[in-house]
């Protein structure tokens, strides 16, 4: 009987597959990845290994090309408490009094003008009783301002001790910011709130990660701080954002690797092999160590070359972030060529070297303290231990888009662990999906997207509260609307809607694209240019307090116009990831928007990792046009871009252009 319904249910779901073949693949893509991600689930009978259906509102738009198939489990195990849901079902008890309190209050500062008075999308965010909230805050949407209102309402109104709320922001610089505007926001609430307390609840995610590593990992020394002059050991900020190894870093990478190459023959081969040079010599006669050779390297999808120790390091970051253990990698299982498998033997058996070099100093790397942490909050120990930090029981995040699946799986096992204790958890992210820039470090806004999967609520739905803030404060309408015309090529994004506030004047406008530009045979044009808007801005009423905005993709072009700028003009100029949070007037975009070459080592790791459904290439495309929007959304009421072909984001908005005079 029993093997008759289950013919009989073959048969059905191989007649769906044939009628609905597309949807079939998702469902069936879903399913496998939320069963990689809760193993136990595979154990649980049928009905309570569902998928937890997500909100249409959190949907991708359309998935791009699906990433094969890995076969593989995760390399770390998300707490075991995210299977039964993390959150809830309790909501945060708010009352009516307190919600009529804080209006009040809030009244009374916009009338002094210390806030602007919040929209009522930005109120449902401030007064929201879910424990587990998503959302999507577009390009000006005044989601730093909420963000600020949001946690005032917490400490003041429904007397959360700040020792129980911590609020993540994406670097120390904007972190400074958020606790600036925090303790001046909370000094008009004038109540008795330690304000030096209040600033600690403001962290990046590193720092927050080092403050459960003092507690459970003695005190590590940083290897991503060697000299680097007055790091605080605690206040760790993003490395996303860093710049080049030191040459304290360099030196250890380079030692590692002499050390390996001296002693292994299987990593001396390797390394031959990646370099093009003949077999290493193994006759067994050398009186002293073999010499690593120091050749540049440049992997498949790498801009650069560099020597071997720069490029493993290079990959490992990526690798760590995006949640793959490197001792646990199978290369054999990796889809790719031969190249990029040898790459990635020679790089576990020089990262093995590298650690234990580590280890006898004392350092420790900024991933490897994740993993160990998240391995720990997994265990049974943690379950019992009183050093898990109340700080992070009730977090609010901003910038969430930028996270990675290593991020992820730490907050997972962090929030797991406190929740398993009976702590009571919220969780609060706030982020933009068309904002996400660090795809390339290994963040992905399909986590962002895919949120419920990760951070589910209790209950049979397991769903978060999502909630959306459509307002543009910042940009004119035709900035907004050239913004969103390149995100038209996106394949994954939500899909949704914003409208301006600030009405267009005469002289304003969207994006000017001028093509066929010659940075250095135009240069002096584009300083006119420059001057020019510099005075417009002067004469404009109103206008922002940054005048000019010069942003463009690399460094190099930057220096060439800042070298020519009067330092009088009120100009700034940013790389398009450096620009992101800030405005200006006017902003003017200096670039080619080349398209990235292909990444094979990096497409094999993503759908290794099992945690996406998209290429890297894919993801890449994506993201130069995810960047282009941030380039633009800076403006406020005109947009100029120079490049010297149209192509990526700039043919799409000349494609724009064109519809629009049809
Ligand atoms: N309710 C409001 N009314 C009027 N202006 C507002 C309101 N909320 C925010 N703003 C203004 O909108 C601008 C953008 O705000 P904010 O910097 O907080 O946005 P954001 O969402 O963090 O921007 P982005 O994500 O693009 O960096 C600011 O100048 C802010 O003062």
């Amino acid at each position: 009987m029993l093997s008759a319904v289950k013919r009989y249910k073959r048969l059905v779901s191989s007649a769906l597959a044939r009628c609905f073949p597309r949807t079939s693949a998702y469902v069936r893509s879903e399913d496998d990845l939320i069963l990689r991600r809760w193993p136990e689930a595979r154990k649980q009978p049928a009905a309570t290994a569902k998928k937890p259906r997500a909100k249409a509102a959190a949907k991708p738009a359309r998935a791009g090309k699906a990433a094969p198939r890995s076969p593989d489990k995760p390399r770390v195990r998300p707490a075991k408490a995210t299977s039964d849901g993390i959150y809830g079902p309790a909501r945060l008890s708010i009352g009516e009094q307190q919600i009529q309190a804080m209006r009040l209050r809030v009244g009374r500062a916009v009338e002094a003008g210390v806030i602007r008075a919040p929209s009522n999308e930005q109120w449902a965010m401030i007064l929201e009783a879910s424990p587990v909230t998503r959302i999507f805050a577009g390009a000006g949407s005044g989601k730093s301002t909420t963000l600020v209102l949001r946690v005032v309402f917490m400490l003041c109104h429904l007397e959360i001790p700040p020792e129980r709320l911590t609020v993540i922001s994406f670097t120390n610089a904007s972190c400074a910011e958020l606790r600036e505007q925090l303790v001046r926001v909370l000094g008009f609430w004038n109540l008795d709130v330690d304000t030096e307390r209040v600033r600690q609840c403001v962290r990046t995610f590193h720092a927050a990660m080092a403050v459960l590593a003092r507690e459970v990992l003695g005190k590590p020394q940083w290897f991503e701080q060697l000299e680097q002059k007055g790091a605080s050991p605690t206040e760790l900020d993003n490395p996303l954002t860093a710049s080049r190894l030191r040459p304290a870093q360099q030196r250890l990478l380079k030692q590692a690797y002499q050390q390996c190459y001296a002693e292994q023959p299987r990593f001396r081969e390797r390394v031959h092999q990646l370099l093009g040079l003949p077999a290493p010599d193994e006759t067994g006669t050398r009186r002293t160590a073999p010499k690593a050779p120091l050749d540049a390297f440049k992997l498949a999808g790498e801009r650069t070359p560099a020597p071997l120790f720069e490029a493993f390091h290079a990959q490992a970051g990526f690798i760590e972030s995006i949640g793959i253990r490197i001792d646990q990698i199978q290369p054999a299982r990796l889809a790719c060529q031969e190249t990029e498998r040898a790459f990635v033997e020679a790089l576990q058996l020089f990262w093995r070297c590298f650690s234990e070099l580590l280890d006898s100093q004392g350092l420790m790397t900024f991933n490897g303290a994740f993993q160990r942490l998240t391995q720990w909050l997994n265990s049974p120990e943690a379950a019992a231990s009183p050093a898990l930090p109340e700080p992070f029981s009730h977090l609010l995040i901003d910038e969430f888009q930028d996270i990675s699946p290593q991020i992820v799986q730490w907050l997972q096992a962090l929030h797991g662990a406190l929740a398993h204790q009976g702590a009571p958890v919220s969780l609060m992210a706030i982020g933009d999906d068309w904002q996400s820039i660090y795809g390339w470090r290994g963040s992905s806004p399909e986590l962002f997207m895919d949120f419920d999967k990760y951070f589910p609520a209790k209950g049979t739905k397991k769903l978060s509260r999502v909630l959306m803030l459509t307002t543009n404060y910042r940009s004119i309408e035709p900035v907004i609307r050239d913004g969103e015309s390149v995100l038209a090529g996106v394949c994954v994004k939500q899909e949704k809607t914003s409208q301006a506030s600030r009405a267009t004047q005469p002289g304003d406008h969207g994006v000017k694209l001028v093509t066929r530009f010659d940075l250095k045979a135009r240069l002096p044009d584009l300083i006119s240019e420059i001057q020019a808007q510099c005075e417009h801005v002067a004469a404009r009423e109103g206008a922002d307090r940054n005048a000019v905005l010069v942003l463009s993709r690399r460094n190099d072009p930057l220096r060439l116009i800042e070298a020519q700028l009067d330092r009088k003009w009120p100009v700034k100029t940013y790389s398009i990831h450096r620009a992101k949070g800030l405005q200006a007037e006017v902003a003017i975009i200096v670039d080619d928007c080349l398209p990235s070459e292909p990444h094979p080592l990096r497409n094999a790791l993503y759908a290794y990792c099992g945690f996406f459904r998209n290429s890297y290439d894919q993801a890449m495309a994506d993201e130069s046009l995810r960047l282009a929007y941030v380039a633009i959304t800076r403006g406020v009421s005109r947009v100029l871009w120079y490049t010297q072909k149209a192509q990526g984001a700039t043919r799409l908005l000349t494609e724009r252009a064109k519809a629009k005079h049809r």
